[in-house]
């Protein structure tokens, strides 16, 4: 069956799943957009076969056109259009954070475990990247025995001038905390910000962070929080276990020797970085919600819970202290089935 989806938000992510997701391969189509810039709406709709924009996100997920909602607006925006898709019982992608709040991560929860079944998935793409998918699967195999220690490192080469300090936590550690997560199968029970002395290639931004996790199991990690590079995209995990150790690859497809050097190119960015990741990711979801099954990728209970450790993460660093964090009870809804 084809899958009619309507696209909220046709800014940066937004046009790219767009592409994805008009002919894609299970048969989807984008038949409506929306944006607070209804002439940004308009110019991406005019590319596209069948696309309408229409005025608001909330006429496009009453829209009967719409079978299926994806937002990709600002992480503020996020909560009222997810509960207005659950709300109208359709099945809704939301771009990651699922919201900026723990409570309004909370009140999707609350709406979706009323609606009695799962609608939501959040845009946690790392699960779907075939490099952290083989780094789980010898995490898992016991290729390294009993982890104890992990170290990641979330580069960017640059980021907008509206971007500040929390949201190095809150938009960009936030892929770690739902990938250490699902990598070591454990909650995240403690969280502590260090900061580095400050680069004097980001203005006044505090960067770069040192983010601190401690997982239920005892394993520790450290996540460098990076965001103005400038070589390039670049992301990091090396797993530590009692008896080896795995890490990422270097995403470079070819390594050159010449001139007593060896040299490979760094990804430019998310969208370079990630492009497979979010090619699996979004292939099934359609076909999943195509063949109207319930989303099997990252649900609004991960949403909440890497907004929990998000909230914790910041507040350690407006003073540096270790904070605790303890979950509540999980919703059955959310018993882990298929997960990937
Ligand atoms: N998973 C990933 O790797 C990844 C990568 C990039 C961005 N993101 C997430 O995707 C979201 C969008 O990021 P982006 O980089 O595309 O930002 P962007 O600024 O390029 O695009 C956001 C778009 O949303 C529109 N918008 C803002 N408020 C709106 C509203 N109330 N209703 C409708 N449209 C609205 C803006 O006009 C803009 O066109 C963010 O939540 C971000 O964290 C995720
Ligand atoms: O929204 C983007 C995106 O999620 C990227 O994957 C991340 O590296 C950036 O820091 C963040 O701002």
């Amino acid at each position: 069956m084809a899958l009619d989806v309507g696209v909220i938000g046709v800014g940066m992510i937004g046009q790219e799943h767009i592409r994805r997701l008009d002919g894609g391969p299970g048969g989807s189509r984008v038949v409506a957009v929306a944006d607070a810039d209804a002439e940004r709406a308009a110019a991406v709709a005019g590319q596209l076969p069948v696309a309408k924009a229409l005025p608001t996100g909330e006429e496009l997920i009453a829209s009967d056109a719409v079978d299926a909602v994806v937002v990709t607006s600002w992480g503020p925006t996020h909560e009222p259009y997810v509960l207005a898709a659950v709300a109208a019982g359709k099945p809704v992608f939301c771009e990651k954070p699922l919201a900026t709040t723990q409570e309004s991560c909370r009140r999707i929860v609350e709406a979706e475990v009323a609606a009695g079944r799962r609608l939501v998935q959040v845009g946690f793409n790392r699960r779907y990247d075939p490099a952290h998918r083989a780094l789980k699967q010898a995490v898992d195999g016991g290729a390294i025995g009993a982890p104890l220690l992990v170290h990641c490192a979330h580069r960017n080469a640059s980021v907008p001038p509206h971007y500040t300090r929390e949201m190095s936590i809150a938009d960009t550690a936030i892929h770690e905390i739902d990938e250490l997560r699902w990598l070591v199968g454990q909650e995240i029970v403690a969280a502590q910000v260090f900061t580095a002395r400050k680069s004097s290639r980001g203005g006044q931004l505090q960067d770069p962070l040192l983010v601190l996790l401690e997982m239920a199991d005892g394993v520790l990690v450290d996540v460098e929080v990076s965001v103005n590079i400038h070589y390039g995209y670049e992301i990091r995990c090396e797993v530590s276990g009692e008896t080896g150790t795995v890490e990422l690859a270097e995403p470079a497809p070819v390594t050159i020797r010449r001139e007593g050097t060896v040299a490979g190119l760094v990804p430019a960015d998310w969208r370079e970085r990630f492009a497979l990741s979010y090619d699996i990711e979004l292939r099934e979801w359609a076909d999943t919600v195509a063949a109207a099954r319930p989303p099997q990728g990252p649900s609004a209970w991960d949403g909440y819970v890497a907004q929990i450790v998000s909230d914790a993460a910041l507040r350690s660093l407006s003073d540096g202290a270790r904070v605790a964090i303890e979950l509540p009870p999980r919703p059955d809804l959310y018993t882990p089935t298929a997960t990937p």
